[in-house]
């Protein structure tokens, strides 16, 4: 499920080879020095691949790295270090680490124009440097020697082909890894990926480490390419141009980061061409970068996407004759609870304490916004192997007390414990890796992914393709490989409990999961959650609306209102208790399956987006 292509991989390996060998043989010298150009160029788009295209990380100071490696290999050279060119271009990037680290360092607090800022500030305060500082090598006039195998242009041309393929090989690998993919969900929501256990700082610096490596790789094929460097081969204007281009183009796709490398090779030399000023050029992609930045996606993303989901609307096609109209039948027509799967194949990923006993424990919450009281000394326990529903009018607390107890809002009074171990001082990822898991009201998932891989950045584990199918066939969802960018609303919210499941967790808080699902819809998920304590090993703390669902679900409900619980036990007891219903409903006279999000009014309550401060991962 999560292999490299291997198609596509043979595809790219064969043009590598092609270029190898007909570059040096039939073009002339001054086209084989602007294709290295082009090839040095696009390693350094590669890092941008990393920072910018999959982790959404602003940085402006890509090009500081490439020349903190360029630097290295000339001064390992004026002092004829033993090892050889090789050895330095490796030195070169695993000393642009540390510095990639410590500019990482405050994109833990800070995000968007304010990281950007920063990162220019670094990027200004390197250009200065270098402009005092020569490049070691440049007053003694001591080229780079380059390995006596690549020595000519021709064989240089190759050595930065055989660079480049290996860090495209190490980085599609990596990409397909949790870390890999983790970038991805930072991007689009840093929130969703502490949720997921994804320690958002680990990933964060991961990804200006390993862009700050490969840049530097890049510089140092730079100084071989050149002999000499100066200080203006790596200004700012070329940082920002490269940015933009990387804005513009997506280079974290092998495509994105060839078509950078050759537009930046060819660009400077048709302003020559047409003796224009370089800076031009730049300009040129700045603007068309504002355009990409608007709309959200690179062009290779755009491609892509397009590709895959034509590809997936095939399949959807298929799977809809498949199943026949049955699919279609009046929402009345529901069946019960008919998964199209065999029965439970997969045992619980972690140990759940013993059916009956607590799971999760929570004493005497406490949650103050200001003079607001959002939870005031709640109580609640979800046994292991049962599901618990929490309702209530808007406004009374539901999503603020699973917030709390997944560490989203710290600074609450009382005590949450998960399997009898106090969690209060844990940040969200480790909740969530302790078997804490919980969806949001708003579902953002990365539209790039595919269902099979947003399920194992939630499972936090390799999965097999028969679990994931098991899973997505449990809740509804399409086929795994359909992106999510083609999947509804609804559904995404389906994948969301899906992803929550894989992870096995002790216990998955579920807000509002059957919101943009019909009546009959709502229904059968209400039916599958019931069966997920048994099937899946998970307990569950269910957040809803819809009364029918709440009661297919849930053997115990607990109710809140302005923050306080006013029931709690056995679900059709609490749901016929007439101050529920006087509190819920606004009357008792209304029977209590009426959908109860109409009222909520009554509360004069806020509703709406998650009331969470930034995760602490
Ligand atoms: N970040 C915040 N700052 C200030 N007040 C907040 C914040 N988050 C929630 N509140 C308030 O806390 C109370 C509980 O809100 P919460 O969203 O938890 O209710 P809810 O029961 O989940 O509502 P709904 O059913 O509409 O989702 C409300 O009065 C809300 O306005």
């Amino acid at each position: 499920m999560s292999a490299i292509n291997v198609r596509s991989t043979a595809i790219g390996l064969g043009l590598a080879v092609a270029a190898c060998v007909a570059v040096p043989a039939l073009l002339s010298s001054y086209w084989i020095y602007l294709a290295i150009t082009a090839v040095v160029s696009g390693v350094i788009m590669q890092s941008y691949g990393v920072i910018v295209g999959r982790a959404g990380v602003m940085s402006l100071c890509q090009w500081s790295f490439a020349a903190i490696g360029a630097w290295v290999v000339m001064r390992l050279n004026l002092s004829d270090a033993p090892g050889g060119f090789l050895l330095w271009l490796l030195l070169g990037g695993l000393a642009a680490v540390p510095v990639g680290v410590a500019i990482g360092l405050p994109a833990l607090r800070i995000r968007g124009v304010n990281l950007a800022v920063i990162t220019f500030g670094f990027a200004v305060s390197a250009d200065l440097v270098l402009n005092v500082n020569q490049f070691p090598g440049t007053s003694e006039l001591k080229t780079v020697a380059r390995p006596s195998m690549f020595a000519t242009n021709g064989r240089y041309f190759i050595l930065a082909v055989i660079v480049f393929t290996v860090l495209a090989i190490g980085l599609a690998l990596l990409n397909r890894t949790r870390l890999g993919m983790s970038w991805l969900e930072l991007r689009h929501s840093e929130r969703a990926a502490a949720a997921h256990g994804i320690s958002v700082a680990r990933s964060k610096l991961a990804a200006f480490a390993i862009s700050a490596f490969i840049a530097g790789i890049g510089g140092g094929l730079l100084a071989g390419q050149l002999g000499l460097v100066v200080s203006s081969n790596f200004s700012m204007g070329q940082s920002l141009a490269m940015f933009a281009m990387a804005i513009l183009i997506g280079p974290h796709n092998i495509e994105g980061a060839i078509m950078g490398g050759v537009m930046g090779a060819i660009m400077a030399t048709i302003m020559d061409k047409l003796k224009l000023p370089q800076d031009l050029g730049g300009m040129l992609f700045g603007v068309l970068a504002i355009f990409a930045l608007r709309s959200g996606i690179s062009q290779t993303d755009m491609v892509r996407a397009r590709k895959r989901e034509r590809a997936a609307r095939g399949l959807l096609d298929k799977v809809k004759d498949a199943t026949g109209p049955a699919d279609s039948a009046p929402a009345e027509a529901t069946p019960a609870v008919t998964p199209a799967v065999t029965p439970a194949v997969t045992p619980a990923v972690t140990p759940v304490a013993a059916a009956g006993e607590p799971c999760l424990a929570v004493r005497d919450l406490t949650v103050r916004f200001g003079k607001v009281v959002a939870l005031d000394s709640v109580d609640l326990t979800v046994p292991a192997g049962s599901v618990v529903g929490l309702i209530g009018p808007n406004g009374a607390g539901k999503s603020t007390f699973i917030a709390t107890v997944t560490g989203f809002v710290s600074g609450y009074e009382g005590a949450v414990e998960l399997d009898g171990r106090p969690i209060d001082k844990l940040t969200p990822s480790v909740r969530a890796r302790r078997g804490l898991r919980r969806t949001f009201q708003t579902t953002v998932i990365a539209p790039e992914l595919t269902q099979y891989e947003y399920l194992t950045i939630g499972a936090g584990r390799r999965l097999a393709k028969a679990e994931a199918d098991e899973l997505l066939d449990f809740f509804g969802c399409p086929p795994g490989e359909v992106p999510v960018s083609i999947v509804d609303v609804g559904t995404r919210r389906l994948l969301d409990v899906a992803a929550a499941i894989a992870a096995r967790p002790k216990v998955a808080l579920l807000d509002e999961p059957a919101a943009g699902q019909s009546a009959a819809e709502s229904l059968l998920l209400g039916r599958r959650l019931a069966q997920v304590p048994e099937r899946f090993g998970v307990s569950i703390l269910l957040v809803e609306h819809d009364m029918e669902l709440v009661r297919a679900a849930c053997s115990q409900v607990t109710v809140l209102d302005f923050g306080h619980v006013i029931a709690s036990g056995p679900t059709e007891a609490v749901l016929e208790d007439p101050a529920v219903m006087a509190a819920y409903l606004g009357t008792a006279d209304v029977p209590a399956d009426v959908p109860a999000d109409v009222p909520g009014a009554e509360t004069g309550a806020e509703t709406g987006a998650e009331p969470v401060a930034e995760p602490t991962a």
